[in-house]
């Protein structure tokens, strides 16, 4: 079955539009597959770096204050001086004024008692149930965001709507000289340390483009920022072999999310955070739709171009084959002033019409020849119709002529009978049927020989037509036998005209025979009869009793 159109022009059409699409087809995925994707790593990349520089930033600012307390710690003004010792409490507060994120700097004694504090604030207070003091009385701590337990109601209140105070807490152990623990010094940090460190990393554009950072503890909870719509749920399993993932974060936005560990410096426990930063796929992907839009675009426009050019083409070269089909049918319809002029001629166009026009020529060479032979053979026809004709008038004429005696023969004489029957039907005009017969022919024959015999009957018929009239009619009907019809002939005058061609036959000499005598019988035809041999048979009948009565008589009816 073929699904092609018939036109060459809608096939080519269709062959170059389907090639078309067979090649636009593959290169849109191609492109689309290739660019899409690095479109997708890149913003991942992005994404990741985002989260990495920013856990970075944590981590180095983390080990910074660690490494501030624990060289502070290590002072020799910290292992050997008295607690009393004012030099403590302004070397604490010019830790503090160095760094205004520090709520609280206090050095607490081995039982727990603060001893030393910044602002003098839980002086003399017993942190021993503080996780900061139990740990650094071991080592260099850095300790989880909680909430401030002892200092919230000693701090000066928070401005504006922001949530409960709450520290991460730095703590250092003191050694004195002798290397014996001699006090915890501690430091507690307000989390709006991180916001500080989170606002320098993210980029000027983040809200424009959704982008959000987030920092979430081991436990999944999320300490940064600090108030979040309510629902919001981090990413339950982050697959940290890619650098981006995809979560819906407990909502019905997508989000391309990529995180990063921060990695403080703690020889016996770590914070376990993880800085994620997400922004919407809708948001992060739209450069990928963009592209997705303006290839799939670029390419349906590139199929409907190339269609236009294959239909344009597919025109260009049909055009010249319609022409020449129509040349070719006005050659058939034997048009033989033709124009040959065809536009857009290729060389293979070219060949076709010298074909064509070649062909053309020998047909209407081949047609002349045709038509000339067949005036010729029509002339021929013609000639032989009238041959024929002229043939068959005389086969006529000698079907009914008799050869001795020029007269009708027996066909003739029953064809004119036949005529005379019904021109008497119409006219009612009655002709008369002479039957005649030469009397004792036999003995001329016999006495004189054939051939004489021949002449008498030649001669008695001359007799006979010259008797008569030209309109009436002699046929010989047999050897010695005559029927002479006369029209418009009464019985009477019949037998008057019957008794003259007897008297003239008698009368003419017949050299060597001498003379002749004919019989003959007369009867009138009459409008009734039914045919034509009534008057014939009454003819006979009357001729035989001519016969009969002696012979050389006329009898009538
Ligand atoms: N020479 C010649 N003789 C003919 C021709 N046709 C017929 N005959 C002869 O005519 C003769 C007719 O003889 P019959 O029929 O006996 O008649 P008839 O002798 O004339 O006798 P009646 O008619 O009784 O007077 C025959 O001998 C035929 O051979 C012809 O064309 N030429």
């Amino acid at each position: 079955m073929n699904f092609l159109p018939g036109s060459f022009k809608y096939r080519l059409t269709l062959i170059l539009g389907v090639l078309a699409l067979c090649v636009g087809l593959p290169g849109y995925l191609y492109l689309d597959h290739i660019y899409a994707r690095q479109l997708v790593a890149d913003r991942g990349q992005a994404l990741h770096g985002l989260a990495t520089s920013t856990a970075n930033a944590l981590t180095e600012n983390l080990r910074e204050r660690q490494r501030e307390v624990d060289l502070l710690a290590q002072t020799s003004l910290f292992r050997r001086a008295d607690y009393a010792d004012p030099e403590l409490t302004r070397s604490i507060e010019r830790l503090q004024q160095s760094y205004p994120h520090y709520s609280w700097i206090g050095f607490a004694d081995p039982q727990g008692q603060v001893r030393v504090s910044t602002q003098n604030l839980l002086l003399n207070a017993n942190v021993s149930a503080r996780p900061w003091f139990g740990a650094g009385l071991k080592g260099s701590y850095v300790g989880d965001l909680h909430s401030a337990v002892l200092l919230a109601k000693l701090l000066p209140p928070e401005s504006g709507d922001a949530g409960p105070v709450r520290f991460i807490d730095f703590a250092s152990p003191v050694l004195d000289t002798a290397g014996r623990v001699r006090g915890v010094l501690g430091a507690h940090a307000h989390w709006r340390w991180a916001t500080d460190i989170v606002r320098n990393t993210t980029p000027g554009n983040a809200k424009a483009e959704g982008i959000e950072i987030f920092i979430i503890t081991k436990d999944r909870e999320i300490i940064y920022p600090e108030k979040v719509a309510e629902g919001v749920q981090p990413p339950s399993k982050v697959d940290t072999s890619q650098p981006v993932g995809f979560d819906r974060w407990g909502g019905a936005e997508e989000y391309m999310t990529a995180q990063a560990a921060v990695r403080e410096r703690s020889p016996t426990q770590t914070l376990g955070w993880q800085v994620v930063v997400r922004q919407p796929t809708s948001v992060a992907l739209a450069p990928v739709r963009t592209l997705q839009r303006a290839v799939l675009l670029g390419t349906l426009a590139m199929s409907v171009i190339l269609l236009f050019m294959a239909y344009w083409i597919a025109r260009r070269f049909g055009e010249p084959l319609e022409q020449l089909a129509a040349r070719a049918r006005q050659i058939e319809q034997g048009n033989e002033d033709l124009q040959w002029v065809i536009p857009q001629r290729s060389i293979e166009v070219e060949h076709l019409v010298d074909a064509l026009r070649s062909t053309a020529a020998t047909l209407i060479s081949r047609r002349r020849a045709l038509e000339d032979a067949n005036a010729h053979l029509e002339k021929k026809v013609e000639e032989r119709t009238a041959e024929l004709a002229r043939a068959n008038e005389e086969l006529q004429f000698l079907a009914r002529r008799d050869a001795l005696t020029g007269m009708g023969n027996r066909l003739a004489s029953m064809e004119r009978l036949h005529e005379e029957f019904l021109r008497m039907k119409r006219a009612d005009k009655p002709y008369a049927t002479l039957m005649l017969d030469i009397d004792h022919f036999k003995r001329v024959n016999d006495t004189h020989g054939h051939a004489t015999g021949d002449a008498v009957l030649r001669e008695v018929s001359q007799t006979i037509r010259a008797t008569v009239r030209d309109t009436d009619f002699v046929g010989r009907t047999g050897g010695e036998e005559f029927l002479v019809l006369l029209p418009a002939t009464s019985l009477e005058e019949a037998l008057l005209v019957a008794e003259k061609i007897r008297t003239a036959v008698a009368a003419t000499p017949q050299p060597p025979v001498g003379q002749v005598t004919i019989s003959i019988g007369v009867a009138p035809a009459h409008p009734d009869d039914a045919n034509e041999d009534m008057s014939v048979s009454a003819a006979d009948a009357a001729l035989y009793r001519a016969k009969e009565s002696g012979r050389n008589r006329v009898a009538g009816i």
